[in-house]
């Protein structure tokens, strides 16, 4: 409880509160926005006292003292946005591979020839950790303009205990000075490393035996995720890893199905993953089987389209067959080098089929669930934490209708005005 208002944001002409159940949204609920016309929220500590319309905030919040009031100017406000799906920390940047994909070479061809992910590692394995830091945290101010508040970030550009190690530290350390939080992912088996090359088997051994257990003890990620795909690792090897995973306390994630349906989505459902990730091959028993277990679909739009795939994720599919979706950029220097959650609410809408509704849906609440945050960021209602956005605009489907700007005029981290008229603050 409360006894006096820090901040008050009133004036909002379209709050999207995401209000509703517990637990991630799926079918006709990802369309249920709980959306207030002439909003207000009221903040104390960081915290969400009262959200919603603006006289009954106002009649709630009576004889408490205001500190600070924010005029929203009858603008669109959402919950933070939420990016679920990110490489963040890495080194070197992969431009060259843009005139190989014209000239018609395949994602899969560049890895096998040893570029792709495994430029990146050779890159990030040269990179100290400051220079692992510096990069990162241009790429997360970039997302905390373009409106996202909590990101996830997987390693798996080291490869090797040292590296990996290296590259969580660089996360923590953005987690405790950046205004963005960030959700840490272990993913050793992004990748069979140049020194493995043709004993994958002892890599995976690596993985389970030494580096797991290490960065369980050390704390330095909460997930762990595998590259399930032709030519990395197996489903039976993606088992033995997410299973050992599992066993060890970490939550579970797949990258399922992106190029080769191998069967990542039914392993997803076996294993209870909290989401699975791509699922542009995922056949329907694979996506049944998701279901079955409550798995959340993670699609990944500005991937689709940088690799100038012919199709997409069906995510209309998931929708009416009632799996949680949920959208994230997939920032990487390889298959999607965007930092922009707006670019993708387009291609969510344009190239996903999705309406405006269940895009942000799949963007701020079940990208809370899919990185087991939804009991505390996600949408805007008492007692969850103070993270939104005020964008220039006047209603929600203008953002992803209008592409190519940045919208975002102020994001609001833990009560705290951090970004303004579209500028870093503090
Ligand atoms: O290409 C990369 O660096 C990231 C990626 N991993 C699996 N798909 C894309
Ligand atoms: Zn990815």
């Amino acid at each position: 409880q409360a006894n006096q208002i820090d901040l008050l944001v009133y004036h909002i002409g379209q709050l999207v509160t995401m209000q509703g159940k517990k637990g991630p949204r799926k079918g006709h609920e990802m369309s249920e926005i709980s959306m207030v016309e002439n909003g207000a929220v009221a903040i104390a500590n960081g915290r969400i006292i009262a959200a919603g319309e603006e006289k009954d905030v106002r009649r709630k919040i009576s004889g408490l003292s205001v500190r600070e009031e924010l005029n929203a100017q009858g603008r669109l406000v959402t919950p933070g946005l939420i990016d679920p799906h990110t490489h963040l920390v890495h080194a070197g940047s992969r431009e060259h591979e843009l005139e190989l994909k014209l000239k018609g070479v395949s994602y899969l061809e560049i890895l096998a020839m040893g570029g792709g992910i495994l430029s990146t590692v050779r890159a990030t394995r040269n990179a100290t950790e400051d220079e692992l830091y510096e990069k990162a945290r241009k790429s997360l101010d970039l997302m905390l303009l373009f409106g996202a508040t909590t990101v996830e970030a997987k390693s798996g550009y080291g490869l090797n205990l040292e590296n990996e190690l290296k590259q969580l530290r660089v996360a923590k350390r953005l987690n405790e000075h950046h205004p963005v939080e960030i959700v840490s992912t272990f993913m050793g088996a992004h990748a069979v490393p140049p020194e493995y090359k043709g004993r994958s088997s002892e890599y995976v051994d690596l993985i389970v035996e030494e580096m797991l257990p290490e960065v369980k003890r050390q704390g330095l990620a909460e997930f762990c995720d595998v590259f399930c795909e032709q030519g990395e690792f197996t489903v039976q090897e993606a088992r033995k890893i997410l299973s050992a995973a599992k066993e060890m306390g970490f939550g579970i994630k797949i990258h399922a199905d992106e190029i080769e349906p191998l069967g990542g989505a039914q392993l997803a459902g076996e294993l209870g993953c909290i989401s699975a990730e791509h699922l542009l091959a995922a056949t329907d028993e694979g996506l049944d089987a998701m279901k079955r277990a409550g798995v959340i679909a993670v699609c990944l739009p500005a991937t689709s389209f940088n690799l100038r795939a012919n199709n997409h994720a069906r995510a209309r599919k998931m929708i009416e067959m009632g799996l949680p979706v949920a959208l994230s950029t997939d920032y990487n220097p390889g298959s999607s080098p965007t930092e922009s959650l707006q670019f993708v609410m387009t291609l969510g809408c344009l190239n996903l089929g999705m309406t405006p509704e269940e895009v942000i849906t799949a963007m701020t609440i079940n990208a809370a669930y899919a990185i087991g945050r939804g009991d505390v960021v996600g949408s805007l209602e008492t007692g969850k934490q103070a993270d939104l956005v005020i964008y220039n605009a006047s209603n929600l489907a203008y953002l992803p209708y209008h592409f190519g700007i940045n919208h975002v005029d102020t994001v609001i981290k833990k009560g705290k005005v951090v970004v303004s008229e579209g500028k870093l603050v503090g």
